[in-house]
């Protein structure tokens, strides 16, 4: 594995002169060579003038090129072979098999992308044709597709270092809509993020695109990154991490002359809504599953289970029981950064200081001065849950809060002060079908994703999955950042009013000679 350290820009690379960034071992708190180069203002302008540049030629390649060429992205990351592995385990203390699970999970988000294309469903094709006859107006013709929005800005994501970083699913979905991608990598990864740029690159070149289609930046500050939202050339960008950022970058975004999109994922709790005949029947057989949602990864997905919401009673009691004793023998996890580690401690510090919470249990600590996160369990009455705003806030890492409602109505209270998630988990048998029925209305209008009898860290890659949700889940709640409907996101519709035949674009001719689904006259058509 031969890391340079250099920005890539385009299909050039040099070193950035802006400061550096060095990765950092978590596990041991080794500093890794190389060092990375920041990027100049200069070179943010270089990679949006070449995004620009490649846009007008990139969009208008036939999908199959486009289907090609995310698909030689895959291949070229699986090619990188095991070294990808070593690097990222070294950079984030994530296990192998972990990285391993994502690394399948990035390769195969971009063959789906590579699907999408083929099936041509994304561009909602549209026919009304004329009605010249109609009274008392005659109708016009009217062909509507979508189109791509212009070159994309993508922040990696600390805590996924493939799946949701530099060809992650925002990168994927761009570049399958059609947008050029500058990305700015995380600097808690910066050798992963060269070499699967170093990857992207190379599949670029490999299928003979406009080199402007991919360009990857590392900034040892802020001005560089913000500078790439306010670029006018940008127009739109993806976002995966904390709320303050996520917010600083999209008011950036908005108070732009020309605003764009800002897609970013930004802080969720994932309530688990604990019914009683669920728990009466197998609450101490669901902690242990808890738990290990609540640790995977040391607690570090914005997936995590981090509240508990039931009904008092003995069968809340034996499942707090459980749940704190598999707490107990939970061990430390290295966490990915020693700041991420220290806004845990930080978190769980509040928590136990809050009068109000009871710690229930905490898990092993690790050594002394290691960079781990030591799990911890918390409860809560709701009524001073619903008191105190900051129990509602995100601790990023292995936390969470059992709040016990005293009835129904107090759950349903709790239910309808959180706010908005990716996902709300409940646990139910039969007999708690009248509650759920009663909270679905309430949970539509709080999650993007209300799943069964499970929790909700591991996102299925699919075409109904929504990983999004209601502010502050995401900036946006009407979109997904996994799933194929993430292409949406880099898309927008353009309707050809009277446009002749010989003028239309292919999807839109009368022939149909791509051959995809489209709605005539209001009806799907296949093929
Ligand atoms: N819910 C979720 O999905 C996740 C939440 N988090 C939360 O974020 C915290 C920090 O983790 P991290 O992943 O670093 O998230 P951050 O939001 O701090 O950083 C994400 C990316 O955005 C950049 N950035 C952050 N703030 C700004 C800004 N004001 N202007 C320009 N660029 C900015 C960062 O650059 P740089 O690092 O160079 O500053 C980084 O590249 C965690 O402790 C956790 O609370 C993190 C990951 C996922
Ligand atoms: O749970 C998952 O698989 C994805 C979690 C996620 O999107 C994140 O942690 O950023």
């Amino acid at each position: 594995m031969h890391l340079t350290g250099q920005l890539l820009i385009g299909g050039e690379s040099r070193k950035g002169t802006n400061g550096e960034i060095k990765g950092v071992n978590p596990a041991t708190g080794e500093i890794l060579e190389p060092a990375f180069g920041g990027a100049t203002k200069a070179d943010v302008d270089a990679a949006a003038a070449l995004a620009h540049e490649a846009f007008a030629g990139y969009r208008a390649l036939p999908y199959e090129t486009r289907a090609t060429f995310l698909e030689s992205i895959a291949e070229h990351i699986e090619a990188i072979g095991d070294d990808l592995i070593v690097r990222t385990m070294a950079e984030t203390g994530l296990p192998r098999p972990r990285l391993e699970g994502e690394r399948g999970r990035t390769v195969g988000q971009l063959r789906l992308f590579a699907g999408v294309l083929r099936d041509g469903g994304f561009l909602e094709a549209r026919i009304d044709p004329a009605l010249p006859d109609r009274k008392p107006l005659p109708r016009p013709d009217l062909r509507l597709r979508n189109v791509p929005l212009g070159p994309v800005a993508v922040f990696g994501a600390s805590n996924f270092p493939l799946a949701f970083s530099v060809a992650g699913g925002d990168t994927a979905s761009a570049l399958a809509a059609g947008c050029p991608v500058i990305v700015k990598a995380h600097p808690a990864h910066p050798g992963a993020s060269e070499l699967v740029g170093r990857a992207i690159q190379a599949a670029v070149a490999a299928c003979g695109l406009h080199p402007g289609v991919f360009s990857m930046i590392h900034d040892s500050g802020y001005e560089v990154s913000q500078a790439l939202v306010a670029d006018p050339r940008v127009k739109a960008a993806g976002f995966t991490g904390s709320r303050r950022g996520g917010l600083a970058l999209l008011a950036i975004a908005q108070g732009r002359p020309e605003p764009i999109p800002f897609y970013a994922e930004m802080s969720s709790i994932n309530p688990v809504i604990m019914l009683p005949a669920a728990l009466k029947a197998r609450g101490p057989q669901i902690a242990p599953d808890f738990v290990a949602a609540l640790t995977l990864g040391a607690g570090q997905f914005c997936t995590n289970p981090g509240l508990i919401l039931a009904i008092e009673g003995p069968e809340l009691d034996a499942f707090v029981e459980a749940a704190g004793k598999a707490v107990e023998a939970a061990p430390a996890s290295v966490m990915l950064t020693p700041g991420i580690c220290k806004a845990f401690a930080h978190g769980v510090a509040a928590l136990t200081e809050a009068k109000e919470v009871t710690t229930v249990a905490r898990g092993i600590p690790g050594p002394d001065g290691s960079h781990t996160g030591r799990a911890a369990l918390f409860s809560v009455a709701a009524k001073d849950f619903l008191a105190n705003p900051h129990l509602h806030e995100e601790v990023f890492g292995a936390a969470s809060v059992v709040v016990r409602a005293a009835d129904q109505a107090e759950l349903e209270k709790v239910v309808a002060a959180v706010e908005g998630q990716l996902t709300i988990a409940i646990h139910m048998d039969e007999a708690d079908h009248p509650i759920v029925a009663a909270l679905l209305p309430t949970l539509e209008m709080k999650a993007g994703r209300i799943l069964v009898n499970g929790f909700g860290t591991g996102v299925e890659v699919a075409p109904a999955m929504v990983h999004g949700g209601p502010f502050p889940a995401t900036s946006d709640g009407r979109t997904t950042s996994v799933g194929t409907l993430a292409i949406a996101r880099f898309l927008r519709p353009v309707s050809y009013q009277n446009l002749p035949e010989a003028l239309l674009p292919a999807e839109l001719k009368t022939e149909n000679p791509l051959g995809i689904a489209r709605r005539v006259d209001g009806k799907v058509k296949v093929g």
